[in-house]
């Protein structure tokens, strides 16, 4: 290079940078708005927004918890179904929140009536086609299995929709390092021909809060910059 930096050097000071970019969005506040039944309860708040999709109990509530460094932000429970409203959360400084985190109901089987479970799946692949201010949405995986059919259909309609997604491997503390990759490389073969999505797939543990940085990082490059 014409400074003479190896170019090594410069992506390591590169990924640095955005991490402690990611370090330093997720340090401020974060709040919650409202939990929404119908589309028509959104804000129109003119935040990009992040979502948090995925299988129920796949580990969604956990990684906004996570994230944000607060163990009861949002709601968590070993019962599939526990989260039954898309909440939102505002992200950033108070009164110039910088980044709107929606963390949706589960797809697929829940513990609860057939009838909720139907609302909420209509609630939610309608907001999925439908959010202006959605940036992408992070579809959440559990390590240990891999994508699932319900996932495929969730994809089939982003891909129709053209909404950025990004797949996230949840729960990796239950696996062993190789096993992990595998599911990693695996699943980053299954993306190539879905025209929406992000070719990264980023591998996380709520609990030991590994990947979290990386997410971090991810998510302050959709974040509104921070004010000068
Ligand atoms: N070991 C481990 N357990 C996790 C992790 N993330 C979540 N869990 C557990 O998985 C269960 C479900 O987590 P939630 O965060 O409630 O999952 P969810 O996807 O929001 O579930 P619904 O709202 O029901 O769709 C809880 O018992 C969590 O403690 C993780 O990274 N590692
Ligand atoms: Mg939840």
């Amino acid at each position: 290079m014409a400074d003479g930096t190896a170019p090594e050097v410069e992506g390591a000071a590169a990924q640095a940078a955005r991490i402690e970019a990611g370090r330093v969005l997720f340090a401020q506040p974060c709040t919650f708005l409202r939990g929404v039944v119908d589309l028509a309860g959104l804000p129109a708040s003119g935040l990009p927004e992040v979502a948090f999709s995925g299988r129920s109990n796949v580990g969604k509530s956990s990684l906004v918890n996570a994230l944000t460094g607060r163990n009861t932000l949002a709601r968590t429970s070993n019962t599939p179904g526990r989260t039954q409203e898309i909440n939102l959360f505002a992200l950033g400084p108070d009164g110039r929140p910088r980044l709107m985190l929606a963390d949706l109901p589960g797809h697929g089987f829940a513990r609860a009536p057939k009838a909720k479970v139907d609302a909420w799946t209509r609630l939610v692949n309608a907001y999925l086609k439908g959010r202006p201010p959605l940036r992408r949405v992070l579809l959440l995986v559990d390590a240990r299995h891999g994508l699932k059919s319900v996932d495929r259909t969730v994809m089939g309609l982003l891909d129709g929709a053209a909404v950025n997604y990004q797949v996230v491997l949840t729960k990796a503390d239950k696996l062993g390092i190789k096993a992990v990759a595998e599911q990693q490389a695996a699943t980053v073969a299954a993306l190539r021909e879905h025209v929406a999505a992000h070719p990264q797939v980023l591998v996380t543990s709520a609990q030991t809060g590994a990947g979290i940085p990386e997410l971090r990082a991810a998510l302050a490059e959709i974040a509104q910059p921070p004010a000068p």
